[in-house]
């Protein structure tokens, strides 16, 4: 636990002492085992009042006029014609794309809503973390008491299911597609709505029966004002001023959705493309610099020359690019942007803007900036790319706006073919351009061993701790004919933003690894995985193919190939950064962060259509930011909560925590500080040295770096580190002032990053061959040397580095107050973008 000193607290002056919220108490499964002894329910529970379910039509769900959800002042005249219906949108049965598995959830029919509703009242009321959840709110204990107890009364004498309640209170949520929490949170949201029913009968009746206090009602008022959200598209008074044209893109991958938009993007005097990727943001900035997208309206020349990066001068569009962590501005007068989705602004307008892999829309952590995005983007033109499955949230999103709608659907441009069988288990029928994909990171080096050995092709590898620059690096190996590279071992880190020039996918496996247990893929995850094969424009013989390494996994690859994909049920929505501080300040002092979250996740009203965003991978901010920083002001643990940082990585995780010391106490964060007694430095140093004999010798054969699997894991966090001390400098570029310093040091590592990818598979047995289906056979390695062009990058990066290391270690001796070419950053917002 970090100690917080006189002078931090000097800095972060609130005066939070003690601190109400805690997550401990809230379990997570209706057991049996949270139940309070609550007497004062007993009357209610024995008897259940049950009546026939009133059938209720869509129009009869809309909310009454003169009841929460109330509407915000910026609420635009175009948006009377949302449904607000809360009906159970068709195709919603089946699993979200993202969600986990949930076998204990309830299986709840649209007949079976009430007759649910009535008989659980009692149970959910009766619930410790009911009563608690109320307590971190503010609501005095004994007062929760008796209004949940009045709740549960009239929810069991049917005072809440008659037609026009039920569809007030959206009860029929409770047949809708569910994850874990949602039963806890849809009882919670119909009991705020019930306790805040403004009609003056209603009120009198709690104050009287429940004898809640005037302060006590004025708490759930403001409450559910400040954390509803039912017309989320009135949070952008921008774009609700335009009447937009949406362009929705959709069809399977490598089906042209995105040339097609980004054409448009190209011939647009300003605009912006929106990435998931920082990546896919960077190849797009190139692309668009460079002159290798074809502006829409614009024809091929014969006259046309090229340039160097083999694009038409006629067709560059200067573009800048900013993601969370990397700046790159072409000019400030510069009329296109790419960026990731985290990062938009929403504050100008544009001619056209483009959202990428707009089925995202329904990831349970990182949806929300697309629903945002949607909503938010001030353009006349919007191009939405990615599946199908995804039309039903957009359409319901833009109800609400006013927008006009297009749908244009593509075709695979190039076939995708099931091989007839497996590689039985064999690596030596690997071929030229096959990408082999694994999920787990040891298997990965493994496999890449196994095929080296028995192929003697080299593998190039791409998974997801992998720095982003690292990743390209090895996907422009595999693409390139002339780097010996001819295969490529991936994770699902392969299924987005990698132009690869993959013939044939096969699949090691086609369970995962996941919270909750080993799963099998989805089936959007194995289309847009195995579609990687046969890349249009990146292959001469057009087409490409999938296979699984083992014969028994084939059944279910065709399967899934076969199946239409599975409907995104929901879209996603966070709370702003300033509902968040407005919440904070009604919610009793020293509440934590997770309370204010829960506040908005339990109490507002949101539309039927969209989910809040998943707490899964705030768990471990929180242990963070509110047990250990519980003093920090409200701004800074909010832009911690946005910083990219990896929270499971406690490495990583560490050094973050000492540069926050030290920004508290010195407001001045120098990196080699963090990092003192810490073996990142001598890692990369030795690493280095290592590159040095390779250098002399030629050959990886002889080097050996003992545990390099290790050591390669130690990088990748030390990697993730200086992210986030690049990415928080350009947010404090005063305290955080070694930017240049530790920029090199993070290309230092990306380097000695890609020089371990190839020692780790010739030095380690990182995997069980048998677990694999080798046969133990093993195959003379035959010695690779590196390409002509990465040795002579190599070489230049050695002889540069020892002046680097020389120049690092003299820098960073004291704060330095460096001027950055490019901090724009009036948006420091929610980088918590997939690199
Ligand atoms: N009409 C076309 N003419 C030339 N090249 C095209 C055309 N349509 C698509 N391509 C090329 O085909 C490849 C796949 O296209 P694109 O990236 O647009 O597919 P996508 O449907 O968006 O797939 P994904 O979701 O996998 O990115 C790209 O390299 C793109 O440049």
């Amino acid at each position: 636990m970090l100690r917080i000193s006189s002078c931090q607290q000097s800095i972060w002056a609130l005066g939070q002492t003690s601190r109400v919220g805690s997550k401990r108490f809230i379990s997570s499964g209706n057991t049996g085992k949270d139940l309070l002894n609550l007497d004062f329910l007993q009357p209610f529970s024995q008897k259940s009042v049950r009546r026939p379910p009133p059938v209720a039509s869509s129009s009869s769900l809309r909310p009454p006029t003169g009841h929460y959800p109330r509407r915000g002042p910026n609420h635009a005249s175009g948006s009377k014609n949302f449904d607000g219906s809360g009906r159970i949108p068709e195709g919603s049965r089946g699993s979200a794309r993202y969600e986990q598995q949930q076998p204990h959830i309830p299986k709840i029919t649209p007949s079976s809503v009430i007759p649910y509703f009535e008989a659980n009242v009692t149970t959910w009321c009766r619930q410790m973390r009911t009563l608690k959840r109320l307590e971190t709110f503010g609501f005095p204990l004994e007062e929760s008491k008796r209004l949940l107890m009045l709740f549960a009364q009239e929810v069991q004498h049917g005072k809440l299911s008659g037609s026009e309640d039920a569809s007030f209170h959206m009860l029929d949520r409770f047949a809708q597609t569910h994850e874990e929490s949602s039963i806890d949170t849809i009882y919670s949201t119909i009991f705020f709505s019930w306790l805040t029913q403004t009609e003056h009968a209603h009120r009198s009746r709690i104050i009287k029966k429940a004898r809640v206090s005037s302060s006590t009602l004025a708490l759930a008022d403001e409450l559910m004002e400040t954390t509803s959200c039912y017309y989320p598209a009135d949070n952008f008074p921008f774009a609700r001023t335009m009447h937009r044209k949406v362009i929705m893109h959709v069809g399977p991958t490598n089906s042209g959705k995105t040339y097609h938009a980004l054409r448009a993007l190209a011939a647009a005097k300003t605009g912006v493309y929106a990435s998931p990727l920082r990546l896919l943001a960077h190849e797009i900035w190139e692309r668009l610099n460079t002159g290798q997208i074809q502006p829409l309206g614009i024809e091929k020349d014969p006259s046309d020359t090229q340039n160097s990066s083999g694009g038409n001068p006629r067709w560059e569009r200067p573009c800048n690019m900013i993601t969370g962590e990397e700046q790159r501005i072409m000019g400030e007068d510069v009329g296109l942007l790419s960026c990731t989705v985290e990062m938009l602004g929403y504050q100008a307008k544009s001619d056209v803007a483009v959202i990428d892999e707009i089925q995202m829309i329904g990831d349970p952590d990182r949806g929300a900036a697309w629903t945002d995005a949607v909503l938010g983007l001030a353009a006349k033109e919007l191009h939405l790319c990615g599946e199908e499955t995804v039309i039903p949230v957009v359409e319901n999103l833009l109800k609400d706006t006013g927008d006009e709608l297009i749908i244009r659907r593509y075709e695979r441009l190039t076939p995708l073919a099931v091989e007839e069988e497996s590689l039985q288990g064999d690596f030596t029928n690997v071929r030229k351009g096959d990408c082999i994909v694994t999920f787990s990171r040891s298997n990965i080096f493994g496999i890449k061993k196994m095929v080296e050995e028995k192929t003697g092709m080299r593998c190039a590898v791409v998974y997801g701790r992998l720095p982003p620059e690292v990743r390209s690096e090895q996907a422009a190996l595999f693409n390139d004919p002339n780097s010996g590279y001819d295969v490529i071992i991936g994770s699902d880190a392969i299924g987005m933003g990698l132009n690869l020039k993959i013939k044939r996918v096969v699949f090691e496996s086609l369970h995962k690894f996941s919270a909750g247990g080993i799963n099998p893929l989805s089936v959007s995850s194995v289309k847009q995985i195995a579609g990687r094969a046969g890349r249009y424009g990146l292959h001469a013989d057009a087409g490409g193919s999938t296979t699984t390494l083992h014969a028994q996994d084939m059944a279910y690859l065709k399967q899934c190939l076969d199946t239409p994909y599975v409907a995104v049920d929901y879209g996603r929505i966070s709370p702003s950064k300033e509902g968040l501080s407005t919440t904070m300040s009604i919610l009793p002092e020293g509440s934590s962060i997770e309370t204010a979250f829960d506040a908005h996740r339990f109490i507002g009203k949101i539309p039927p259509h969209l989910r809040y965003s998943s707490q899964n991978q705030l768990d471990q901010v929180y242990d963070v930011i509110d047990n250990e920083w519980a003093d920090m002001p409200m701004e800074a643990k909010m832009l911690l909560l946005y910083a990219p940082v990896p929270w499971r990585d406690t490495k990583t995780v560490d050094i973050i925590k000492n540069c926050l010391t030290m920004f508290s106490e010195t407001m001045s964060v120098q990196f080699d500080k963090a990092i003192e007694g810490t073996k990142f430095m001598s890692i990369l140093d030795e690493v280095e040295e290592k590159m040095k004999d390779q250098k002399s010798t030629n050959s990886l054969e002889d080097i050996d770096i003992p545990n390099a699997s290790d050591k390669l894991m130690l990088l990748e966090s030390f990697h993730k580190a200086t992210v986030f001390y690049i990415w928080m400098s350009f947010r404090h570029p005063v305290a955080y002032s070694n930017f240049e310093q530790v920029s090199a040091l993070k290309e230092r590592i990306e380097v000695v990053l890609n020089f371990m990818l190839d020692v780790i598979s010739k030095k380690e047995n990182l995997l069980q061959f048998k677990q694999l289906g080798g046969k133990g056979r093993r195959a003379t390695a035959k010695a690779q040397d590196y390409s002509p062009r990465r040795e002579t990058e190599k070489l230049q990066y050695l002889n540069k580095l020892d002046l680097q290391k020389l120049k690092l270690s003299k820098e960073m001796g004291g704060p330095t107050l460096k001027s950055y070419p490019t901090k724009s950053s009036s948006n420091t917002s929610s980088p918590k973008e997939y690199s």
